[in-house]
Protein backbone atom coordinates (compact mmCIF):
# COMPACT_ATOMS: atom_id res chain seq x y z
CA UNK A 1 0.00 0.00 0.00
CA UNK A 2 1.03 3.58 -1.04
CA UNK A 3 1.40 5.09 3.03
CA UNK A 4 1.60 8.66 3.51
CA UNK A 5 2.59 9.44 7.65
CA UNK A 6 2.45 12.69 9.10
CA UNK A 7 4.81 13.38 12.16
CA UNK A 8 7.45 10.72 10.49
CA UNK A 9 10.34 12.53 12.22
CA UNK A 10 8.72 12.68 15.95
CA UNK A 11 9.07 9.38 18.27
CA UNK A 12 6.46 7.75 17.15
CA UNK A 13 6.63 8.47 13.49
CA UNK A 14 9.85 7.07 13.69
CA UNK A 15 9.07 3.89 15.26
CA UNK A 16 6.38 3.42 12.58
CA UNK A 17 8.97 3.81 10.05
CA UNK A 18 11.34 1.33 12.01
CA UNK A 19 9.27 -1.39 12.33
CA UNK A 20 9.46 -4.57 10.15
CA UNK A 21 6.15 -4.05 8.89
CA UNK A 22 7.48 -0.69 6.84
CA UNK A 23 9.17 -2.23 4.52
CA UNK A 24 5.80 -4.29 3.32
CA UNK A 25 4.78 -0.52 1.89
CA UNK A 26 5.29 2.15 0.32
CA UNK A 27 6.06 4.57 2.79
CA UNK A 28 5.88 8.79 2.28
CA UNK A 29 6.81 11.11 4.90
CA UNK A 30 7.78 14.45 4.54
CA UNK A 31 8.79 16.52 7.54
CA UNK A 32 7.73 19.99 8.79
CA UNK A 33 10.42 21.67 7.16
CA UNK A 34 9.30 20.38 3.41
CA UNK A 35 5.47 20.21 4.25
CA UNK A 36 4.06 22.49 7.13
CA UNK A 37 0.79 20.94 7.92
CA UNK A 38 -0.92 24.20 9.12
CA UNK A 39 -0.72 25.23 5.28
CA UNK A 40 -3.80 24.14 4.11
CA UNK A 41 -3.72 24.56 0.47
CA UNK A 42 0.03 23.04 0.58
CA UNK A 43 -1.55 19.62 2.40
CA UNK A 44 -4.21 19.46 -0.45
CA UNK A 45 -2.26 19.90 -3.11
CA UNK A 46 0.35 16.96 -2.03
CA UNK A 47 -2.36 14.17 -1.44
CA UNK A 48 -3.97 15.50 -4.43
CA UNK A 49 -0.94 14.58 -6.38
CA UNK A 50 0.22 11.71 -4.18
CA UNK A 51 -3.26 9.78 -4.10
CA UNK A 52 -2.07 7.49 -1.02
CA UNK A 53 -3.97 4.19 0.31
CA UNK A 54 -3.56 5.71 3.54
CA UNK A 55 -3.05 8.19 5.79
CA UNK A 56 -1.05 7.69 9.11
CA UNK A 57 -1.65 10.98 10.91
CA UNK A 58 0.95 11.38 13.67
CA UNK A 59 2.35 15.10 13.57
CA UNK A 60 1.20 17.45 16.45
CA UNK A 61 2.43 20.09 18.75
CA UNK A 62 2.98 17.12 21.82
CA UNK A 63 4.32 18.18 25.06
CA UNK A 64 4.30 17.22 28.86
CA UNK A 65 2.01 19.14 31.22
CA UNK A 66 4.30 21.93 31.75
CA UNK A 67 4.61 22.67 27.87
CA UNK A 68 0.38 22.31 28.00
CA UNK A 69 -0.22 24.22 30.67
CA UNK A 70 2.17 27.16 29.02
CA UNK A 71 0.70 27.38 25.68
CA UNK A 72 -2.94 25.99 25.87
CA UNK A 73 -4.41 27.93 22.33
CA UNK A 74 -0.79 26.71 20.33
CA UNK A 75 -1.66 23.20 21.40
CA UNK A 76 -5.55 24.37 20.31
CA UNK A 77 -4.89 25.77 16.99
CA UNK A 78 -1.68 24.17 15.97
CA UNK A 79 -2.89 20.57 16.38
CA UNK A 80 -6.61 21.60 15.55
CA UNK A 81 -5.25 23.29 12.11
CA UNK A 82 -3.08 19.98 11.38
CA UNK A 83 -5.56 17.52 12.12
CA UNK A 84 -8.20 19.82 10.17
CA UNK A 85 -6.20 20.13 7.09
CA UNK A 86 -4.74 16.61 6.79
CA UNK A 87 -8.26 14.90 7.23
CA UNK A 88 -9.78 17.77 4.83
CA UNK A 89 -7.22 17.35 2.20
CA UNK A 90 -8.00 13.50 2.52
CA UNK A 91 -11.70 13.87 2.07
CA UNK A 92 -10.56 15.97 -1.20
CA UNK A 93 -8.54 13.69 -2.84
CA UNK A 94 -10.48 10.61 -1.92
CA UNK A 95 -8.01 9.21 -0.18
CA UNK A 96 -9.91 5.92 1.45
CA UNK A 97 -8.34 5.75 4.88
CA UNK A 98 -6.69 7.67 7.53
CA UNK A 99 -5.67 6.67 10.88
CA UNK A 100 -5.67 9.29 13.04
CA UNK A 101 -3.81 9.45 16.56
CA UNK A 102 -5.95 10.84 19.44
CA UNK A 103 -4.76 10.87 22.43
CA UNK A 104 -6.42 9.64 26.16
CA UNK A 105 -6.16 13.41 27.22
CA UNK A 106 -9.99 13.46 25.26
CA UNK A 107 -11.32 12.03 27.94
CA UNK A 108 -13.39 13.81 30.73
CA UNK A 109 -11.44 15.15 33.81
CA UNK A 110 -14.19 12.99 35.82
CA UNK A 111 -14.83 10.18 33.50
CA UNK A 112 -14.55 6.59 35.55
CA UNK A 113 -11.34 4.84 34.92
CA UNK A 114 -10.47 2.20 33.46
CA UNK A 115 -11.68 4.98 30.59
CA UNK A 116 -13.87 3.72 28.19
CA UNK A 117 -14.46 4.87 24.43
CA UNK A 118 -18.19 5.83 25.37
CA UNK A 119 -17.42 8.34 27.84
CA UNK A 120 -15.70 10.35 25.17
CA UNK A 121 -17.37 13.75 24.59
CA UNK A 122 -19.36 13.16 28.38
CA UNK A 123 -17.58 16.15 30.29
CA UNK A 124 -14.83 18.60 30.88
CA UNK A 125 -11.56 18.03 29.94
CA UNK A 126 -7.88 18.07 32.31
CA UNK A 127 -7.59 21.84 32.84
CA UNK A 128 -3.86 20.81 32.69
CA UNK A 129 -4.29 19.86 28.70
CA UNK A 130 -7.48 21.54 27.57
CA UNK A 131 -6.31 22.78 24.71
CA UNK A 132 -4.62 19.69 23.38
CA UNK A 133 -7.10 17.64 24.36
CA UNK A 134 -9.90 19.89 22.32
CA UNK A 135 -7.54 19.81 19.22
CA UNK A 136 -8.02 16.01 19.53
CA UNK A 137 -11.33 15.42 20.54
CA UNK A 138 -12.42 17.80 17.07
CA UNK A 139 -9.93 15.98 14.89
CA UNK A 140 -11.51 12.44 16.25
CA UNK A 141 -15.20 13.67 15.21
CA UNK A 142 -14.41 15.13 11.76
CA UNK A 143 -13.01 11.53 11.19
CA UNK A 144 -16.35 10.39 12.11
CA UNK A 145 -18.34 12.56 10.28
CA UNK A 146 -16.85 12.50 7.27
CA UNK A 147 -16.67 8.53 7.45
CA UNK A 148 -20.40 8.51 8.20
CA UNK A 149 -21.59 11.22 5.59
CA UNK A 150 -18.80 9.01 2.63
CA UNK A 151 -19.68 5.42 2.58
CA UNK A 152 -16.60 4.82 0.48
CA UNK A 153 -14.13 6.88 3.06
CA UNK A 154 -13.03 5.24 6.29
CA UNK A 155 -11.74 7.80 9.11
CA UNK A 156 -10.25 6.09 11.91
CA UNK A 157 -8.74 7.08 15.11
CA UNK A 158 -6.40 5.37 17.69
CA UNK A 159 -6.74 6.78 21.34
CA UNK A 160 -3.01 5.84 22.98
CA UNK A 161 -2.90 6.12 26.62
CA UNK A 162 0.59 8.35 27.36
CA UNK A 163 3.89 7.34 25.62
CA UNK A 164 7.89 7.29 25.75
CA UNK A 165 10.50 5.86 24.14
CA UNK A 166 14.04 6.54 21.74
CA UNK A 167 13.44 9.65 20.08
CA UNK A 168 10.91 11.33 22.87
CA UNK A 169 11.99 15.03 24.29
CA UNK A 170 14.38 15.34 27.23
CA UNK A 171 14.12 19.18 27.08
CA UNK A 172 12.63 19.92 30.74
CA UNK A 173 10.72 22.10 29.09
CA UNK A 174 8.60 19.96 27.20
CA UNK A 175 9.24 16.66 28.52
CA UNK A 176 6.53 14.15 29.43
CA UNK A 177 6.94 12.71 32.71
CA UNK A 178 9.71 9.59 31.60
CA UNK A 179 12.12 11.36 29.66
CA UNK A 180 12.23 13.76 32.70
CA UNK A 181 12.84 11.34 35.01
CA UNK A 182 15.54 9.43 33.12
CA UNK A 183 17.27 13.12 32.83
CA UNK A 184 16.53 14.08 36.07
CA UNK A 185 18.16 10.33 37.64
CA UNK A 186 21.13 10.30 35.13
CA UNK A 187 21.98 13.96 36.34
CA UNK A 188 21.89 12.95 39.89
CA UNK A 189 23.64 9.79 39.73
CA UNK A 190 26.59 11.62 37.48
CA UNK A 191 26.49 14.82 39.65
CA UNK A 192 26.41 12.21 43.16
CA UNK A 193 23.24 13.80 44.31
CA UNK A 194 21.39 12.10 46.91
CA UNK A 195 17.97 13.41 46.30
CA UNK A 196 15.52 13.79 42.89
CA UNK A 197 12.79 15.91 43.06
CA UNK A 198 9.42 14.59 42.15
CA UNK A 199 6.54 16.72 40.93
CA UNK A 200 3.71 16.43 43.55
CA UNK A 201 2.87 14.04 46.28
CA UNK A 202 3.83 10.88 43.61
CA UNK A 203 -0.03 9.47 44.15
CA UNK A 204 -1.18 10.16 41.13
CA UNK A 205 -0.85 7.39 38.51
CA UNK A 206 0.10 6.99 34.64
CA UNK A 207 -0.22 4.42 32.06
CA UNK A 208 3.09 4.68 29.85
CA UNK A 209 3.51 2.30 26.41
CA UNK A 210 6.58 1.94 24.85
CA UNK A 211 6.50 3.63 21.41
CA UNK A 212 7.21 1.20 19.51
CA UNK A 213 4.69 -0.91 20.76
CA UNK A 214 2.91 1.25 19.14
CA UNK A 215 4.21 1.55 16.28
CA UNK A 216 3.23 -2.47 16.55
CA UNK A 217 -0.03 -1.80 16.98
CA UNK A 218 -0.26 1.08 14.76
CA UNK A 219 0.80 -1.47 12.17
CA UNK A 220 -1.61 -3.95 12.76
CA UNK A 221 -4.70 -1.45 13.00
CA UNK A 222 -3.30 -1.05 8.69
CA UNK A 223 -3.41 -4.44 8.18
CA UNK A 224 -6.58 -4.85 10.02
CA UNK A 225 -8.42 -1.72 8.99
CA UNK A 226 -11.60 -3.19 7.67
CA UNK A 227 -12.32 -4.30 11.46
CA UNK A 228 -10.81 -2.09 13.51
CA UNK A 229 -13.53 0.15 15.36
CA UNK A 230 -13.56 4.09 14.60
CA UNK A 231 -12.10 4.97 17.84
CA UNK A 232 -10.28 2.32 19.92
CA UNK A 233 -8.30 3.42 22.98
CA UNK A 234 -4.75 1.85 22.59
CA UNK A 235 -2.67 0.86 25.55
CA UNK A 236 -1.06 -1.24 28.36
CA UNK A 237 -4.43 -2.13 30.66
CA UNK A 238 -2.81 -1.33 34.23
CA UNK A 239 -0.75 1.59 35.16
CA UNK A 240 1.89 2.46 37.87
CA UNK A 241 1.95 5.48 40.42
CA UNK A 242 4.29 8.59 39.93
CA UNK A 243 6.58 7.29 42.70
CA UNK A 244 6.93 4.00 41.11
CA UNK A 245 8.17 5.29 37.61
CA UNK A 246 10.70 6.84 39.81
CA UNK A 247 12.20 3.83 41.76
CA UNK A 248 12.11 2.20 38.25
CA UNK A 249 14.26 4.21 36.88
CA UNK A 250 16.41 4.61 39.44
CA UNK A 251 16.88 0.87 39.38
CA UNK A 252 17.38 1.17 35.72
CA UNK A 253 19.80 3.70 35.83
CA UNK A 254 21.73 2.12 39.37
CA UNK A 255 20.99 5.59 41.39
CA UNK A 256 21.00 4.80 44.99
CA UNK A 257 19.67 8.38 46.06
CA UNK A 258 15.73 9.42 47.90
CA UNK A 259 12.65 11.57 46.84
CA UNK A 260 11.88 15.03 47.74
CA UNK A 261 7.77 16.40 46.49
CA UNK A 262 7.13 19.42 45.16
CA UNK A 263 3.58 19.56 45.99
CA UNK A 264 3.89 23.19 44.13
CA UNK A 265 4.21 21.45 40.63
CA UNK A 266 1.13 20.46 38.73
CA UNK A 267 0.06 17.19 38.67
CA UNK A 268 -2.69 16.34 36.13
CA UNK A 269 -5.23 13.60 35.78
CA UNK A 270 -5.56 11.71 39.34
CA UNK A 271 -5.48 8.64 37.01
CA UNK A 272 -5.61 7.94 33.23
CA UNK A 273 -5.92 4.53 32.51
CA UNK A 274 -7.19 2.84 29.31
CA UNK A 275 -9.97 0.72 29.40
CA UNK A 276 -8.30 -1.82 26.77
CA UNK A 277 -11.10 -4.53 25.97
CA UNK A 278 -11.84 -3.40 22.51
CA UNK A 279 -8.21 -3.38 21.53
CA UNK A 280 -7.94 -6.70 23.08
CA UNK A 281 -11.07 -8.07 20.81
CA UNK A 282 -9.59 -6.52 17.97
CA UNK A 283 -6.54 -8.95 18.64
CA UNK A 284 -3.49 -6.73 19.99
CA UNK A 285 -1.34 -6.44 22.87
CA UNK A 286 1.42 -4.75 23.58
CA UNK A 287 4.15 -6.22 24.80
CA UNK A 288 7.33 -4.16 26.13
CA UNK A 289 8.05 -4.31 30.28
CA UNK A 290 8.75 -1.07 32.32
CA UNK A 291 11.54 -2.31 33.08
CA UNK A 292 12.81 -2.84 29.37
CA UNK A 293 11.18 -0.46 28.01
CA UNK A 294 13.01 2.59 30.32
CA UNK A 295 16.41 0.53 30.17
CA UNK A 296 16.09 0.92 25.99
CA UNK A 297 15.09 4.48 26.70
CA UNK A 298 18.44 5.67 28.69
CA UNK A 299 20.47 3.67 26.26
CA UNK A 300 19.46 5.73 23.26
CA UNK A 301 19.32 8.94 25.98
CA UNK A 302 23.39 8.39 26.96
CA UNK A 303 23.88 8.55 23.23
CA UNK A 304 22.08 11.45 22.39
CA UNK A 305 24.20 12.98 25.45
CA UNK A 306 27.74 11.68 23.70
CA UNK A 307 26.43 13.31 20.26
CA UNK A 308 25.19 16.31 22.25
CA UNK A 309 22.05 15.93 20.92
CA UNK A 310 20.25 16.23 24.38
N1 LIG B 1 3.97 11.31 23.36
C1 LIG B 1 2.88 10.94 24.00
O1 LIG B 1 2.88 10.71 25.23
C2 LIG B 1 1.60 10.78 23.26
C3 LIG B 1 1.48 11.16 21.91
N2 LIG B 1 0.26 11.00 21.27
C4 LIG B 1 0.11 11.43 19.87
O2 LIG B 1 0.98 10.68 19.05
C5 LIG B 1 1.42 11.47 17.95
C6 LIG B 1 2.93 11.49 17.89
O3 LIG B 1 3.42 11.98 19.11
P1 LIG B 1 5.01 12.06 19.35
O4 LIG B 1 5.71 11.24 18.33
O5 LIG B 1 5.23 11.79 20.81
O6 LIG B 1 5.28 13.61 19.07
P2 LIG B 1 6.64 14.30 18.60
O7 LIG B 1 6.60 15.69 19.15
O8 LIG B 1 7.81 13.43 18.90
O9 LIG B 1 6.46 14.37 17.02
C7 LIG B 1 5.52 15.25 16.48
C8 LIG B 1 5.77 15.37 15.01
O10 LIG B 1 4.87 16.30 14.46
C9 LIG B 1 5.57 17.07 13.52
N3 LIG B 1 5.00 18.41 13.38
C10 LIG B 1 4.76 19.31 14.37
N4 LIG B 1 4.27 20.44 13.83
C11 LIG B 1 4.21 20.25 12.48
C12 LIG B 1 3.81 21.04 11.38
N5 LIG B 1 3.34 22.27 11.54
N6 LIG B 1 3.88 20.50 10.14
C13 LIG B 1 4.34 19.24 9.94
N7 LIG B 1 4.73 18.43 10.95
C14 LIG B 1 4.67 18.94 12.21
C15 LIG B 1 6.99 17.17 14.03
O11 LIG B 1 7.81 17.39 12.91
P3 LIG B 1 9.34 17.90 13.05
O12 LIG B 1 10.03 16.86 13.85
O13 LIG B 1 9.80 17.99 11.63
O14 LIG B 1 9.23 19.21 13.78
C16 LIG B 1 7.18 15.80 14.66
O15 LIG B 1 7.68 14.91 13.69
C17 LIG B 1 0.81 12.86 18.16
O16 LIG B 1 -0.38 12.97 17.40
C18 LIG B 1 0.49 12.87 19.65
O17 LIG B 1 -0.60 13.74 19.92
C19 LIG B 1 -0.84 10.47 21.91
C20 LIG B 1 -0.75 10.09 23.22
C21 LIG B 1 0.47 10.20 23.98
C1 LIG C 1 -0.56 11.72 27.00
C2 LIG C 1 -1.21 12.99 27.42
O1 LIG C 1 -0.78 13.31 28.75
C3 LIG C 1 -0.13 14.49 29.00
O2 LIG C 1 -0.54 14.84 30.33
P1 LIG C 1 0.20 14.20 31.58
O3 LIG C 1 0.09 12.72 31.55
O4 LIG C 1 -0.31 14.89 32.82
O5 LIG C 1 1.69 14.66 31.27
P2 LIG C 1 3.10 14.36 31.93
O6 LIG C 1 3.62 13.09 31.34
O7 LIG C 1 3.93 15.58 31.74
O8 LIG C 1 2.83 14.26 33.53
C4 LIG C 1 2.47 13.06 34.11
C5 LIG C 1 2.46 13.18 35.62
O9 LIG C 1 3.83 13.12 36.07
C6 LIG C 1 4.04 14.03 37.13
N1 LIG C 1 5.47 14.41 37.16
C7 LIG C 1 6.30 14.18 38.22
N2 LIG C 1 7.54 14.65 37.96
C8 LIG C 1 7.49 15.17 36.69
C9 LIG C 1 8.47 15.80 35.87
O10 LIG C 1 9.64 16.03 36.24
N3 LIG C 1 8.05 16.16 34.60
C10 LIG C 1 6.77 15.94 34.16
N4 LIG C 1 6.43 16.32 32.88
N5 LIG C 1 5.80 15.36 34.93
C11 LIG C 1 6.18 15.00 36.19
C12 LIG C 1 3.11 15.20 36.77
O11 LIG C 1 2.87 15.97 37.94
C13 LIG C 1 1.87 14.46 36.28
O12 LIG C 1 1.09 14.07 37.38
C14 LIG C 1 -0.44 15.67 28.15
O13 LIG C 1 0.54 16.66 28.44
C15 LIG C 1 -0.44 15.30 26.69
O14 LIG C 1 0.88 15.36 26.14
C16 LIG C 1 -0.94 13.97 26.39
O15 LIG C 1 -1.03 13.61 25.21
Amino acid sequence: MKVFLTGGRGMVGRAIQAHDRASEHQVLAPNSADLDLTHRETVMAILASEKPDIVIHSAGRVGGIQANMASPAAFLADNMDMGFNVVLAAREAGVPQVLNLGSSCMYPHDAPNPLHEESLGKGELEPTNEGYGLAKVAVARLCAFVSQERADLAYKTLIPCNLYGLNDKFDPKVSHLVPAIIRKVHEAKEQGADTVEIWGDGTARREFMFSEDLADGVWAAVDGFESLPGMMNIGLGYDYSINEYYTEAAKVIGWKGHFTHDLSKPTGMKQKLLDVSAQTRFGWTPKTTLQDGIAQTYLHFQDLLKRGDA
